[in-house]
């Protein structure tokens, strides 16, 4: 039996998007209409004390439906899983974003931070406190809408009176972790939310972590004396904002309502943030309940509006996301004539990025039901029932070896992308672009985006106005701090206690070299923090930390790998239909991929035709990609990294202070500049360790 039985018919399971402490994420598609959505898979077993958690994380999804928090789709337990579906954030993590660029420019940061504001005041504003805030937790849409992830840590307090509640389990990233919560003080939850903040927009503006230290204890000191490095790039504003995050006592923090006004926030926006939810749970989009009622066989529209309304988060929950998914990216809203009908969906159309200005990704122009204003080009109503089913049809007919892809049905949705024009934007710091993208046939325009490449960052300290907080050296700030380590922390478990069982079927840097350096392991913190990603059983633990690594392997299909996973060559099992599926999806040129010998596959790269979803992918100066390979495996021999080579790509693992990390790099051609690039994914460890792993590993092997 199929691990992932259930699933089976509804989602096809692709691969592995990164992993947390207690299970993977996968990339799936939605089969009935062919959108990409994410899967949280979570082992019971692996669970123990903490199922609480995927409870928790899933009364918070339900309840937190906003434009900057992950969608959740669908939501399945069964005997030895919980599958938790949500809506897939091709842009990757946002740390990612910044490892190229090292740092952010302070319009940009704001660009980002506007977003994560928005998300947090809402959570608040509902009773919840994250608690577990940090890059990893925040990812990107193709267009760069943030979205925030893995609720699986929050504290829900009565509606209203999130900071009226004392909270006292400690939990979270320490790097991230407010002072109260490491001295194991009661503490309140959005207090808290607000210094992780802080941190969070520390590494966006510098690439850096504020407090950081080799020795935990040493770690937490300097957590609790709140005495950070300010560089002098760094603008007055920004470093007034910082100061007024990172405040020791919990008191004197500026409060999230302060922070929606603050001046740095509304720097040249002409509205304040949109922190309320746009969306409407009792709105339902009529275009999007006509196509289903006619898949379900309901009579009229009304009667699948209701059913939808019934939120059960199960397959059509799912669908109508998926649908409207589609419909605000200008696609197609089809599905086929009955639910007995195959399940087979149609083909994907373009993936398209509809957001030419950094305006349009920031102001959420979205409708209640997460559609964009005036999006009016695709009028389903218009399409009967047999133009369905022909399209349809045609869409899946490869039989002449060519699949006929659905045409997008709005020119805007031709216009650059936000991503293109940010990545083909010079960083001001760096001095270059991360991919130089020749001359683009559509400008990027708007005040604002202009001034993302013109603004600059005001160097020179200025002279420190908050006295309470002025340290020695003038770059560096001390919160009213209370010096005091207690020392180790107790975890006493979260504050919702008990699993409610629900089951549902689916049928019905470093940039500052120098001053960053990865934190430590102390084993015993470990132990007693609540585990996290970074800190729980990992790669190191698997394989017994210490042990000798073997050095430069590649090992080969049938060893386990490092972190003792079965080697992916190992893992697929049947994976015919899915292969078929996924050609269907990945255009005609892809059909000749999977028609050709799979040993031919494997000797060439995949080709990346164009810079869409190139945020993760690094341009090296080769262009022969045996060349890029030979140098990736001489950088991981020299770093003593262990790796499995499988055709292009490396799965590579390193040993640091903090734990293992695991880095998934791919190498790609990219036609349009003639060149090889590196896609690169985290998989595994915390995003400052893997941006540190990453920067060195793209250097070494001088590949710029
Ligand atoms: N919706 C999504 N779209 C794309 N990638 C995702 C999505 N959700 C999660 N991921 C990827 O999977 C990783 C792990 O996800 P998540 O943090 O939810 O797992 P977790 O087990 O709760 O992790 P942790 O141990 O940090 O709590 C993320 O850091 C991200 O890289």
């Amino acid at each position: 039996m199929s691990k992932y039985e259930v699933l089976q018919g509804f989602y096809a399971v692709h691969d592995e998007l990164g992993s947390g402490g207690f299970g993977k994420v996968r990339l799936a598609t939605h089969l009935l209409t062919n959108q990409k959505v994410a899967i949280k898979i979570i082992d019971k077993k692996q669970l123990g004390h903490d199922l609480p958690r995927v409870q928790t994380e899933m009364d918070a999804l339900r309840n937190l439906s906003h434009q900057n928090i992950c969608r959740l789709y669908h939501y399945i337990e069964t005997e030895d899983r919980f599958f938790i579906v949500m809506e897939y954030c091709s842009g990757g993590e946002m740390f990612d974003y910044i490892v190229r660029k090292e740092r952010l420019e302070e319009s940009e940061a704001r660009h980002f931070f506007r977003q994560l504001v928005s998300a947090i005041a809402f959570v608040h504003s509902q009773g919840y406190a994250h608690r577990d805030l940090k890059p990893e937790n925040l990812l990107l849409t193709e267009d760069l809408h943030l979205k925030l992830i893995d609720f699986g840590l929050c504290a829900k307090t009565e509606k209203g009176r999130i900071d009226k509640h004392h909270l006292d389990t400690c939990c979270g990233s320490p790097a991230y972790a407010a002072p109260e919560l490491i001295q194991g003080l009661p503490y309140k939850g959005n207090e808290a939310d607000v210094w992780s903040m802080g941190i969070l927009l520390y590494t966006l503006l510098v690439g850096a972590l504020p407090f950081e230290d080799d020795n935990m204890q040493i770690m937490y000191k300097k957590i609790q004396s709140g005495c950070f490095y300010e560089p002098d790039f760094l603008s007055p504003m920004s470093k007034q904002l910082l100061r007024a995050m990172l405040q020791v006592i919990p008191e004197r923090r500026i409060t999230i309502k302060k922070l929606l006004e603050h001046d740095w926030l509304n720097h040249k926006y002409t509205q304040p943030v949109k922190w309320n939810t746009i969306y409407d749970k009792n709105f339902i989009d009529r275009d999007v309940a006509r196509v289903m009622a006619r898949y379900y066989g309901l009579e009229t529209t009304d009667k699948m509006i209701e059913k939808i309304k019934e939120w059960k988060f199960d397959y059509m929950t799912s669908t109508y996301y998926a649908l409207l998914h589609r419909k605000r990216n200008h696609l197609e809203i089809i599905l086929p004539m009955t639910r007995n009908a195959t399940n087979t969906a149609p083909v994907n159309v373009q993936n398209i990025l509809c957001s030419p200005t950094i305006h349009a990704s920031l102001d959420n122009n979205l409708d209640k039901s997460g559609l964009e204003d005036g999006d009016s080009s695709s009028d389903p109503s218009s399409i009967s029932p047999s133009d369905i089913a022909a399209q349809l049809k045609k869409s899946c007919d490869v039989s002449d070896g060519k699949s006929k892809f659905a045409k997008p049905l709005s020119p805007e949705s031709k216009k650059m992308s936000y991503v293109n024009a940010m990545l083909a934007m010079p960083s001001q710091f760096t001095g270059r672009s991360p991919l130089r993208i020749p001359e683009s046939p559509v400008s990027v325009h708007s005040s604002d985006t202009a001034s993302l490449g013109s603004s600059t960052p005001s160097r020179g300290v200025s002279r420190d106005t908050d006295k309470e907080n002025t340290g020695n050296n003038k770059n560096y700030r001390m919160g009213a701090a209370t010096c005091k380590a207690r020392g180790p922390l107790k975890i006493t478990g979260l504050e919702d206690g008990t699993l409610r069982s629900v089951y549902t079927t689916p049928n019905n840097r470093p940039t500052l070299r120098g001053i960053f350096s990865p934190g430590n392991s102390d084993s015993s913190h470990k132990n007693r923090q609540r585990a996290r990603s970074s800190d729980r059983a990992s790669i190191g633990a698997a394989s017994g930390a210490g042990s000798p690594i073997s050095i430069g392997s590649t090992h080969s299909g049938n060893e386990p790998l490092a972190d003792g996973r079965t080697p992916r060559s190992r893992t697929k099992t049947n994976r015919l239909p899915q292969r078929v599926f996924t050609s269907l999806e990945r255009k005609k040129e892809k059909l000749i991929t999977l028609l050709t010998p799979r040993k031919m596959q494997r000797d060439s790269p995949q080709v990346l035709k164009d810079v869409k979803n190139m945020v993760n992918v690094s341009m090296t100066a080769k262009q022969d990609p045996e060349d890029v390979r030979n140098m990736l495996k001489a950088v991981f021999d020299e770093e003593k990294m262990r790796y499995e080579l499988n055709g292009w790509k490396f799965l590579a693992t390193k040993e640091t202070v903090h734990g293992w990390m695991t880095v998934e790099l791919e190498i790609v051609r990219l036609q349009m500049f003639d060149k090889v690039g590196i896609r690169r994914k985290r998989l595994k460890g915390d995003a400052f360790m893997y941006k540190k792993v990453c920067e060195h590993i793209l250097s070494m092997a001088k590949i710029d």
